[in-house]
């Protein structure tokens, strides 16, 4: 791949250049680690570091030009050296028109909020599949370029790679693509130039306070991904939600709004539930899905939103809607032969564990115990894991508190976080075992026929991330072992 650094200046305000800008990039990289020779080095100051500090590494690995942010006191011969006011959303910008500008060859959907992207997203893509399109996926699972599976580390990826996958969607003949969007990746600049035909908004609870610092920030951070969406867009709203409104106040797109409770242009409700599904009333209309969970309603309902603002007839939304099955590790059953239930969640958040818990509950009515297995993940939002341990207390007659990815944290102290929300009554309710394993495996053991262990916080990961190393475990794989399925 090849483009001359005019054309790709073209998407950004240069405030001052000095060099050959005639001159052809072979690629674009933010990391000096990975460049290679005849690369374009954006210098991006970051929350741990400042690419500034590696414009010389860069140039030492072939970079040709540097594009920074603060002009730099010197410079190397040969190179050419581009100021701009914002880098870190020059890296979108550029990185978009290297990789032929993929959003004006499909339309790009954006899923937003606290808890259910990956839901939303994924299922989109599975929906627009079944309708006979090849489609793109970027979820926290995996990505898809079509059935091209892509592993990845992040919700949203870096702008870099993200545009890589548009671009090899667009090349590969991809209709439409579906993407999660972080709140990191709004607030870092990460789907800069990227033109969206839709965005959806699921809800907004407490979650990465450590990066956001307030829930007004962390708020501001996902309306600003309304805010920029082009007129002629389409926005899909959560009215149940307090900020669902809040969000769309600015945005320039046209606002549907979804509720379950109150006067929207989409709106469900639950006829029957139980372990195996639900019957839904979607709009006046009956439909059947494997799915459990109001939470699980409301995303539901955010797909076929979503779908019908995209110009699919509701009656085929609805069937298609009948054909989704749930996302790995999220409320994914497993029953022993014994009768014991036990659920993978990904509830990482206070919020998410109250509706998988309340779920559990309402179906349960209190015909069997409801055990749960939690803890919180290392260098993450820490402010989270005592009301995490509160609202497990609250909603389960027992919890084990354990690991989670301890990362860089000692496991012991992350469940002392946890544990400090709980007072001496509660306590009683509650073991910690650290070894996630041992904690399962003792969960499992308690519980007696109709009983349901509910595994909470790792879902699909097939990893325990320990000290910056990844160990496999899966949270599925230890149950059905202790089951002996
Ligand atoms: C806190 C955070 O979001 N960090 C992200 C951020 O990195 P950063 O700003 O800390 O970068 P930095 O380390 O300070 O470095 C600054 C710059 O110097 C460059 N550098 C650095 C070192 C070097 O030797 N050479 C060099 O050029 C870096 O490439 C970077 O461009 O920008 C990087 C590139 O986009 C991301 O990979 C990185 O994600 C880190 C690894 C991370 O863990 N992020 C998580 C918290 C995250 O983004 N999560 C969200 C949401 C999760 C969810 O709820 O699903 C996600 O979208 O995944
Ligand atoms: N609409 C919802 N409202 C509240 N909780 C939900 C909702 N949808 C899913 N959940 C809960 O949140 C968990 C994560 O769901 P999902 O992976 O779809 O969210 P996400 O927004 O992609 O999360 P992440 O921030 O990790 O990317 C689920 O396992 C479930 O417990
Ligand atoms: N992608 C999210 C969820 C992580 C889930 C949990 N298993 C953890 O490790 O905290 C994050 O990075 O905050
Ligand atoms: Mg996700």
């Amino acid at each position: 791949m090849m483009m001359e650094l005019d054309i790709l200046l073209k998407s950004v305000s240069v405030v001052r250049v000095e060099g050959d800008t005639a001159r052809n990039i072979t690629g674009i990289n933010m990391d000096s680690r990975l460049v290679q020779p005849g690369d374009l080095f954006v210098a991006v100051k970051g929350t741990q570091a400042d690419g500034h500090a590696y414009i010389g590494k860069a140039i030492e690995k072939g970079a040709v030009a540097v594009v920074c942010e603060a002009w730099p006191e010197v410079q190397a011969e040969g190179v050419t050296y581009v100021q701009v006011k914002d880098s870190e959303s020059a890296v979108g910008r550029l990185s978009t028109v290297f990789y032929g500008d993929p959003t004006s060859k499909l339309q790009l959907v954006g899923v937003t909020g606290t808890n259910g992207k990956t839901t939303i997203a994924t299922l989109l893509y599975n929906m627009f599949r079944v309708f006979g399109y090849k489609c793109g996926l970027c979820s926290t699972v995996c990505n898809y370029i079509d059935d091209e599976a892509v592993p990845t580390e992040h919700t949203t990826p870096d702008p870099i790679t993200l545009n890589r996958l548009l671009g090899r969607m667009a090349d590969e003949g991809c209709k439409y693509a579906f993407m999660e969007v972080s709140s990191h990746a709004v607030a870092q600049h990460r789907i800069a130039g990227l033109k969206f035909a839709g965005g959806i908004f699921t809800n907004l609870t407490r979650d990465h306070l450590d990066y956001h610092k307030t829930f007004e920030n962390y708020r501001d951070a996902k309306k600003a991904f309304f805010d920029g969406l082009p007129k002629g867009a389409f926005a899909v709203t959560n009215v149940d939600d307090r900020n669902g409104m809040i969000m769309v106040q600015n945005t320039k797109a046209v606002v549907n709004t979804y509720s379950l409770r109150a006067v929207a242009d989409f709106k469900a409700k639950v006829l029957e539930e139980s372990f195996e599904g639900m019957c839904l009333d979607v709009n006046g209309k009956e439909v059947s899905v494997p799915f459990i969970g109001r939470f699980n309603v409301s995303n539901l309902l955010a797909v076929y939103a979503a779908a019908v603002c995209m110009g699919r007839g509701a009656e085929d939304v609805l069937v298609a809607l009948s054909t989704l099955r749930p996302v790995n590790g999220r409320f994914e059953t497993i029953r022993s032969r014994e009768g014991v239930t036990a659920i993978v969640d990904y509830a990482h958040t206070p919020d998410a564990l109250v509706n998988v818990l309340s779920t559990v509950n309402e179906i349960l009515k209190r015909r069997g115990e409801v055990i749960t297995v939690c803890g919180a993940g290392g260098n993450r939002d820490k402010g989270k894991r005592p009301i995490m341990a509160q609202e497990a207390v609250k909603n389960s007659d027992r919890v084990i508190i354990t690991s989670d990815n301890p990362r860089f944290e000692e496991p012991q102290e992350i469940i002392n976080d946890m544990l400090a929300g709980l007072d001496k009554e509660q306590m009683r309710k509650v073991i910690s075992i650290v070894d996630r394993k041992e904690a399962i495996r003792t969960a499992c053991m308690m519980a007696r026929p109709g009983d349901v262990v509910l595994v909470a916080g790792k879902g699909h990961e097939d990893y325990q991330e320990v000290k910056g190393v990844k160990h496999h475990f899966d949270d599925h794989e230890v149950i059905k072992g202790v089951f002996g399925i």
